[in-house]
């Protein structure tokens, strides 16, 4: 069925690749995982895009993949390379036959097609591939999400950040964590069986406590990361505002047609609302442009513009007008009453038309002024100090430094340094990307709290609460009760992966 022409003289590039793998086969017990028929079949698909190109690789996985290896003697497809991972030593741990053919649409539809015709072979679901790896052990959950924000990465933080953790660094973190409070629990529990004073060391309940409190500290350490891994993978949405004319639009067109930076425009769920994710500096910036949006946010009070779910905003100003105003007493300029409601600490500004001010004007000051009511007497400052650019957005003049400045401004804000640095100044990776991750880590946060303020009579419910706080790290790696989360996990990925 299949061309004799398969290259079967790839018996030391078969032999390297197993070997490869088999250092990085983990087996962990997915307990309540029931392995159902369908997940016994063996499945099938194209894992590289469709089109023409080079290589096309065709996936085949499960108990009769090499079955298809077998039948490759009947009619000529192509000439290729089919590759044969033994099991465990495959992606899926189950036994893996890649076909590697030319990348053209007949060629792939045709292998596909006499694929579909062997019995106990079906296509692939998404994400069916990876799915088979998390079933098997090879991959946890948090490798699994991994993967997919590796696939995803649009920037050079999310690539990093993905790799770290689908190469099993989140995975690791929370294996230490979770192995910290089962030993507290050994020790609780060895309480229960024995007592203190029989067999048992004298202060054994207090060091469990004392362990206990380091671990919570650490939860919490990791709690308070300011969301950067939420915000990294979904992107820091960014609002522009400012008064009319003041040259949001042409802000927009600029970061919009610089093509570096540009990464998906996206046309958004609103009729006339376009969001652009662009790539400041490695940071992945969603800008929410729209019609109807600006005219709301010329007047629209904070409080509505705090819950449009904004992370940053950037108040665009006219220069000369703001110049204009510049009260003679003082060095900072004005920011005008129109805008001052829509200002938070969260604001960056960009004073635009730069080319329409004297060049002795074109510094900019260390701090602006907000505007008060005419019968207010207080004052509030705002130090513009890499909070505040000049450009002209006419001329281009400043606008590289506006977009450094401002990747470097969030950089210091969301904790997060360049992916290149290393040593004292790397950050590491945060270990919380998802709602979940944070979601777990609190529960387990409550149940160690729990145990410190259970006294050493009540040992046997101090057990119980360090239990469920082990569970609880359980569920973000996917070692306890993970069915939930798996079918929208896998959801979002690709066929052939
Ligand atoms: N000289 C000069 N003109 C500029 C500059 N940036 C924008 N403009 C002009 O200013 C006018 C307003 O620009 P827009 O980008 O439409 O301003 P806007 O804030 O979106 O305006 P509205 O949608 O009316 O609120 C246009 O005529 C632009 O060409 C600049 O840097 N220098």
């Amino acid at each position: 069925m299949f061309s004799r022409c398969f290259w079967t003289t790839k018996t030391n590039h078969l032999r390297h690749l197993s070997q490869k793998n088999r250092a990085s086969v983990h087996r962990r017990s997915f307990a309540n995982l029931p392995t159902t028929n369908a997940q016994r079949q063996t499945i099938y698909a194209l894992s590289t895009p469709p089109g023409k190109g080079g290589v096309a690789i065709v996936r085949v996985s499960g108990p009769d993949a090499l079955t298809v290896w077998k039948r490759m003697d009947e009619s000529l497809i192509d000439d290729g390379l089919a590759v044969y991972f033994r099991a465990p030593y495959s992606y899926t741990t189950r036994p893996t036959i890649e076909l590697h053919i030319h990348s053209g649409r007949a060629l792939i539809s045709a292998l596909l097609s006499s694929l579909s015709s062997l019995p106990n072979l079906r296509p692939a679901e998404p994400g069916e591939f990876t799915r088979q790896a998390f079933q098997g052990g090879r991959l946890d959950l948090t490798q699994v999400e991994g993967l997919h924000d590796l696939i995803e990465a649009d920037t050079e933080v999310q690539r990093v950040w993905a790799l770290g953790s689908a190469g099993g660094e989140t995975r690791a973190e929370y294996d230490s964590l979770r192995r910290q409070i089962i030993h507290c629990l050994a020790q609780v529990e060895a309480l229960i069986d024995f007592g203190e004073g029989e067999d048992i060391e004298d202060g054994v309940y207090e060091q469990a406590k004392i362990e206990a409190s380091h671990l919570l500290a650490q939860i919490k350490n990791h709690l308070s990361d300011n969301r950067r891994g939420e915000l990294v993978r979904s992107g820091i949405k960014m609002t522009i505002f400012g008064p009319p004319n003041a040259g949001k639009s042409s802000l927009f067109n600029y970061l919009a047609n610089r093509e570096a930076s540009i990464v998906t425009p996206i046309p958004g769920t609103t009729r006339d609302v376009l969001e652009l994710t662009l790539d400041i500096g490695g940071l992945p910036v969603v800008v929410a442009d729209t019609a109807g949006l600006r005219e709301t946010l010329d007047i629209v009070e904070g409080s509505a513009f705090s819950e449009a779910g904004m992370h940053i905003s950037l108040c665009v100003l006219p220069l000369p007008e703001v110049l204009a105003a510049h009260s003679p007493q003082g060095s900072e300029i004005l920011i005008p009453s129109s805008v001052r409601d829509l200002i938070n600490p969260s604001t960056y500004f960009l004073f635009n038309k730069l080319d329409l001010v004297s060049p002795a004007q074109t510094t900019l000051p260390k701090s602006a002024v907000l505007a008060q009511d005419t019968n207010s007497s207080s004052k509030d400052t705002i130090d513009l100090q890499n909070r505040g650019w000049l450009v002209s957005l006419t001329t281009g003049e400043g606008s590289h430094a506006f977009v450094q400045g401002l990747s470097k401004a969030l950089k210091a804000r969301f904790n997060i340094t360049d992916p290149s640095s290393s040593g004292q100044n790397k950050v590491h990776a945060p270990i919380i990307t998802r709602a979940r991750h944070r979601q777990h880590l609190e529960s387990a946060c409550k149940f160690l709290e729990a145990f410190m303020d259970l006294p050493p009579e009540d040992v046997v419910f101090a057990a119980e609460e360090l239990r469920y706080a082990a569970q609880a790290i359980g569920r973000v790696t996917g070692d306890i009760g993970v069915e939930d989360v798996l079918d929208a996990l896998f959801k979002d990925f690709c066929i052939g992966k």
